[in-house]
């Protein structure tokens, strides 16, 4: 790939920051802290302060948890990072389960592209044997349309995908 390509993408790009607080529940399974999404930037630098546990991620259907190491970040792929290296990267599906004793706090730094380019597979991964496997969309409306729905897994990205023959691939 060339670095000209995400170069474009994310020179004075945008980094926005949640911090979650989730507090003790006494049904932690009855309840979800944060339900199950892939994050839609190319990065996601995430601390889980004091370590505690509460970060799943999806692998082949099963959700295993993201044990924090201390005095360490726990990085994510994020959507845009899948369109850009055309699925090379794949974002990750991910939640936060909640503790029955012991509140936690995160605090995750998105970052993203600039909002006024176009985001879609990087040209230089494109050619007749690896085609485009995701459009090519506005990076504002990109966000528009992820923020206007609820977080599902990874349906946003689903819908970015292009149809052929039927089928997405
Ligand atoms: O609390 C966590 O560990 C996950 C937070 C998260 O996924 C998010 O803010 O997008
Ligand atoms: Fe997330």
């Amino acid at each position: 790939m060339e670095v000209g390509d995400t170069r474009v993408l994310f020179e004075e790009g945008m980094q926005g920051m949640r911090i979650n607080y989730y507090p003790p529940c006494p049904q932690p399974e009855s309840v979800i802290g944060l339900t199950p999404h892939s994050d839609s930037g190319g990065l996601t630098i995430l601390l889980q302060v004091s370590e505690i546990e509460g970060l799943q991620i999806k692998k082949d259907g099963i959700w295993i948890p993201v044990v924090p190491l201390p005095n360490a970040f726990t990085v994510n792929i994020g959507d845009i990072l899948e369109i850009v290296t055309n699925g090379i990267y794949r974002s990750i599906e991910h939640r936060a389960v909640v503790n029955s004793k012991k509140e936690r706090l995160s605090i995750a730094a998105f970052l993203s592209p600039k909002l006024d380019g176009d985001l879609g597979p990087a040209p230089s991964l494109i050619n007749e044997q690896t085609p485009a496997l995701f459009k090519r969309i506005g990076v504002a409306d990109f966000f528009r349309g992820y923020y206007s729905r609820k977080l599902e897994g990874k349906s946003y990205l689903d819908i970015m995908r292009i149809e052929k023959d039927g089928q997405k691939y």
